[in-house]
This record gives C-alpha cells, sequence and structure tokens, in this order.
C-alpha cells in the first residue's frame, strides 16, 4: 500500500467509525450535555482528565468551556486535571501515578460536579481511581471511552454516563472523542444560550 492508499484507508475507517458511532451514541452523548448543563447551572463545575492525547482531549475540552466555543457567551467552569507539573510530579512522586487525578478530585470536588474521565481503553489505572474519587465525592461521571469500555464500564454507577466508542482503534476512538467533546460543547451552548440555526 503506498503513502497515498493509506492516507485514503485512514480517512475512511476514521469516517465509518463516526457513522457506526452516531446511532449508538446520539442519546449518552445527549444526556451527558444535559447532565453538565443541570450541574453548571446549580453552580457545578467540569473537571476532566486522561493520559496521552486524551490529557489533550481533557485540556481542548476545559479551553473551551473557560473561555468559549464557536458562540460569545461567558466562560463556564471546567478544570484540565492534567496541566499542573507540580501538583502531577509531587502525587506520582510522594503516592502513586495512579493517585494523580484522584488526589486533586478528592481536593477540587464537590458534589454535584461533573468528572469527565476519558480513557480509550477504559483501563488507565489514574483514570479507573479518577472514577472512583468522584464517587467519593458524590460527582457524576461522565466516561468517554473504547474497546469495550473496560474497567470504567464496570465502574459505572447509576446517574453515570457511558461514551463508549465502538473500535478496537486508539487512534479512531480519540479522533470520535475529539467529535464528542465538540457535540457536548454546541448542546452545552445551545441548552444555555439557544438554537443559533
Ligand atoms: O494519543 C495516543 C495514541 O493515539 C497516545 O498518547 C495514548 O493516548 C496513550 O498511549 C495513553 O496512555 C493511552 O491511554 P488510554 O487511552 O488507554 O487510557
Ligand atoms: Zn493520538
Amino acid at each position: 500500500m503506498n503513502l497515498n492508499q493509506r492516507i485514503e484507508r485512514l480517512f475512511q475507517e476514521s469516517i465509518a467509525t463516526k457513522q457506526r458511532c452516531l446511532p449508538l451514541l446520539a442519546q449518552p452523548i445527549r444526556e451527558a450535555a444535559e447532565a453538565m448543563v443541570q450541574s453548571l447551572l446549580g453552580g457545578g463545575k467540569v473537571l476532566a482528565c486522561g493520559n496521552g492525547g486524551s490529557a489533550g482531549d481533557a485540556q481542548h475540552f476545559s479551553s473551551e468551556m473557560l473561555n468559549r466555543f464557536e458562540r460569545e457567551r461567558p466562560g463556564l467552569p471546567a478544570i484540565a486535571l492534567t496541566t499542573d507539573t507540580p501538583t502531577l510530579t509531587s502525587i506520582s512522586n510522594d503516592y502513586a501515578f495512579a493517585e494523580v487525578f484522584a488526589k486533586q478530585i478528592s481536593a477540587l470536588g464537590h458534589p454535584g460536579d461533573i468528572l469527565l474521565a476519558i480513557s480509550t481503553s477504559g483501563n488507565s489505572r489514574n483514570v479507573v481511581r479518577a472514577v472512583e474519587a468522584a464517587e467519593e465525592q458524590q460527582m457524576k461521571v461522565v466516561i468517554l471511552s473504547g474497546k469495550g469500555g473496560g474497567k470504567l464500564s464496570s465502574l459505572r454507577r447509576e446517574g453515570d454516563i457511558e461514551i463508549c466508542v465502538e473500535s478496537g482503534s486508539t487512534a479512531r476512538i480519540q479522533e470520535v472523542h475529539l467529535l464528542i467533546i465538540h457535540c457536548l460543547c454546541d448542546l452545552i451552548d445551545t441548552q444555555l444560550l439557544g438554537d443559533a440555526d
């Protein structure tokens, strides 16, 4: 397969994964956006975490909340738990890497807040611990996952929302996760500001 053929295959696989996910994920995406708006209107905030590309996704989401998405509006409270190097290194060094998000959630999380937990495998230990910590803080959890959902799927409690991308490829799952994050931003703005179209 030459390079152009590889590009064509990557585009086709990404498009097919998104099309396959639409009927399966529209409802949980809507439920997640509604839960986030309910939390925000009640004075809550969204904490977001993940590793590698998913750490970038957590920050992408929080920046669109704190600043703006496509429409003019006041900033909305969200924190990516992936950005504070002194905190990340000291928790990893003094306790364990598995605790990097959980310890921040125990300090920052309040009942009614939401955790956006992002993991393509659903098995990253620090994201699993984040969900456990969020549950201790009586926070609702929105799980963005793939590959069948992994351990995160079995942690899900009543009221939590799982958005699991049906794919075994980390890259394809991440591509759908970014689309879902943009759907969440659009749906949050639509609920707060009204329909723009
Ligand atoms: O972006 C990529 C691969 O596309 C990688 O950085 C990937 O995010 C990392 O390997 C993560 O550690 C994978 O973690 P997870 O999605 O299984 O929780
Ligand atoms: Zn990636």
